[in-house]
């Protein structure tokens, strides 16, 4: 049955009534269906009925199992072969090859649309198609950032409630004209009359395609995370990343956290990490030092615009957590424990326990003695392969988050002091290192460096540059985008400007391969002395790299770590740093003429300071 056919359907009834008189989004709606040929459309309305009658859905197709054990929550396997985003079928499809850059595939926006138009030819037929008005950020922001997915899968639907500001106040605010980015996805598996559905619907081929230009996003094949729920990656990082550099402001792969001293005093503190690299832990931690505070703000996406006091601000366009499910546990992450156990939560890829709750690797020290596992095997303890997979996750409100700041309710946002950029490094990069100033830390972030995780399909473990955590999400050429950081510095008041920092919470000690640092909640003594650094009261040791703690100034009271070993996770090795620059080197040379002179310039300042 086609949007066009002549037998009255319920498509035609709804078609005909759309629940807006926005022009340009019924001309789109109404192209997509006559294109992809959808049996019914549903507009999201956003209200609770809707979405539990979209649940019960999911149960009553095997796609859900609702959960005994937690308020409102569901388990879900999605296809074994669709478990993490897809970079090498993501495009930046610009105008020009070289506005896409050498760090994104590309393929000419015309040709790619031809593509695309073909896929999504049929892609619905037997399925609904869903139209779900969201905007990114708060719908009262001074100027909303609004965005439209029309997708045929339920899961995304019920996702995007969770991760974005969605349904008819959208619709509403939307009025008749505003702008909005229209954000096309489908799984991409048509049912013929009569055929069986299978659990996790989805398709081989797959592409994750960005118009920058046009600020559009289309995306086949795949129903997982960021290659689906497109308000996050595809908008709010690679099309925003575009309009920021339009604009001049920031999109970044960026927590943001509230650090309350035991004096009072507050900071607010942005951190880029690669993905799987412990933003969701940071935003969440639970400091170990006595009367310092962690509130959050955000997990994942920070933007950032000049107040009119000179100062950054952050707002998290976000409205819910797509965390890491496995190592989230009641000793590292507590605060996501409670998070999750609050309800509404949807966890994919992890496994069943036999009483109706969830597990996964790292929640507890102990398994369970039986689970049923992510692909639904029956596990013990014996078994030889994870519960869960690496990148199972958890999606959950971020109201949930018992330790959600009251300003992440503020459009304005919150103005930030300081920047941590790290990577998941076993050598080299040590605990923390403070940059000399905004360029240096732009340095440090363009160099970022970073081992590869089971977020993104690929090899795990391989060292791979990562600048400022965003490799697969520039929408942009990288090395315009590092030129873009270094204006943003040089337009702005110097002593208002954020700090810069350096961490690596993964160094490994080289005999017995163990992490030197605890980590977690023990960060929270990083985090002091970034704030001490701030006001100017911490001592630090001058170094080829930048600022180390000198020793001492680290607050180490009542940690279990030997003097050996802290030494180690703080190093600063010239023989190691020695062989950096030349991986520095050929990473310049891959951003190529493009590479801001102001960042050769640091490289020859480093080498300089190693006798290179
Ligand atoms: N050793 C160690 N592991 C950590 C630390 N912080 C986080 N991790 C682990 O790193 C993994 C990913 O952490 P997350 O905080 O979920 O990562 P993220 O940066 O939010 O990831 P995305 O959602 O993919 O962008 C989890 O398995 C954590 O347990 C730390 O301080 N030390
Ligand atoms: O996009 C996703 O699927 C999850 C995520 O946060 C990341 O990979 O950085
Ligand atoms: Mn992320």
């Amino acid at each position: 049955m086609t949007a066009l056919d002549e037998t009255p359907t319920e498509l035609d009834t709804v078609t005909t009534t759309h629940p807006t008189s926005h022009a340009k989004l019924i001309a789109w709606v109404d192209e997509m269906a006559a294109l992809t040929t959808p049996d019914r459309i549903h507009w999201i309305t956003g209200t609770p009925e809707e979405h539990q009658a979209l649940l019960d859905e999911l149960v009553a197709a095997g796609t859900f199992t609702k959960l005994d054990k937690k308020p409102n929550s569901y388990w879900c396997a999605s296809d074994p072969t669709d478990v993490a985003r897809v970079e090498d079928r993501t495009f930046i499809c610009s105008v020009d090859e070289e506005d896409a850059g050498p760090t994104n595939n590309w393929m000419d926006p015309g040709e790619m649309r031809v593509i695309m138009r073909d896929l999504y030819r049929g892609s619905m037929k037997g399925r609904t198609m869903y139209v779900i008005p969201f905007v990114m950020g708060h719908l009262d922001a001074e100027k909303p950032m609004f965005g439209v997915e029309i997708t045929d899968s339920p899961y995304v639907v019920v996702s995007m409630n969770v991760m974005a500001r969605t349904g008819t106040k959208v619709l509403e605010a939307l009025g008749t004209d505003a702008d909005f980015v229209p954000a096309m996805h489908s799984i991409g598996a048509p049912l013929e009359p009569g055929q069986a559905d299978v659990a996790w619907p989805c398709n081989d081929t797959k592409y994750i395609v960005q118009f920058p230009e046009s600020r559009e996003i289309q995306s086949f094949g795949s129903g997982y995370g960021g290659n689906a729920l497109l308000g996050k990656k595809c908008y709010s990082l690679r099309i925003a990343s575009v309009m920021a550099r339009d604009e001049g402001w920031l999109a970044e792969h960026m927590l943001i956290l509230k650090l309350t001293s035991p004096q009072g005093t507050v900071n607010y503190i942005a951190a880029a990490f690669p993905s799987a690299c412990g933003k969701t832990n940071l935003a969440m931690l639970e400091p170990t030092i006595p009367g310092w505070k962690v509130e959050t703000l955000g997990d994942d996406i920070a933007w950032m615009r000049f107040g009119k006091d000179g100062r950054l601000y952050a707002t998290n366009p976000e409205n819910g957590l797509f965390g890491v499910a496995p190592g989230t546990g009641w000793d590292t992450n507590p605060n996501a424990m409670r998070a999750i156990d609050a309800g509404g939560s949807v966890f994919t890829n992890v496994a069943l326990t036999d009483d109706g709750d969830v597990w996964w690797e790292g929640m507890t020290p102990e398994a369970p003695a039986h689970l049923t596992d992510w692909k639904g095997r029956d596990w013990t303890p014996d078994s030889t392969e994870p519960s869960s997979h690496p990148n199972s996750r958890f999606c959950t409100p971020i109201r949930n988050c018992p330790i959600l700041a009251e300003e992440y309710d503020d459009p304005q946002g919150v103005p930030i002091s300081a920047i941590l950029f790290g990577g998941r490094r076993k050598t080299t990069i040590p605990l923390v290192t403070e940059s000399r100033d905004w360029t240096h830390g732009t340095f440090m972030g363009a160099t970022l460096s970073s081992e590869t995780t089971a977020a993104a399909v690929g090899a795990v473990g391989v060292v791979r540059r990562d600048p400022m955590a965003m490799l697969p999400f520039i929408g942009y050429n990288a090395g315009d985008y590092f030129q873009h950081w270094i204006n943003v510095g040089k337009d702005a008041d110097s002593t208002k400007l954020p700090k810069i920092f350096y961490v690596n919470w993964f160094r490994r000690d080289a005999e017995d391969g163990s992490f030197l640092w605890p980590g977690f909640g023990e960060n929270g003594r990083v985090l002091k002395w970034v704030v001490e650094r701030l006001e100017g009261t911490a001592a630090a040791v001058e170094t080829p790299i930048g600022h180390v703690p000198a020793p001492g100034s680290l607050d180490v009271d009542g940690l279990d770590v030997s003097a050996e070993q802290l030494e180690k996770a703080l190093a600063v090795d010239p023989e190691e740093w020695k062989a950096e620059v030349p991986l520095i080197q050929e990473w310049f040379d891959k951003i190529g003429d493009k590479t801001p002179t102001t960042l050769l310039t640091e490289l020859d300042g480093l080498k300089a300071r190693l006798g290179l």
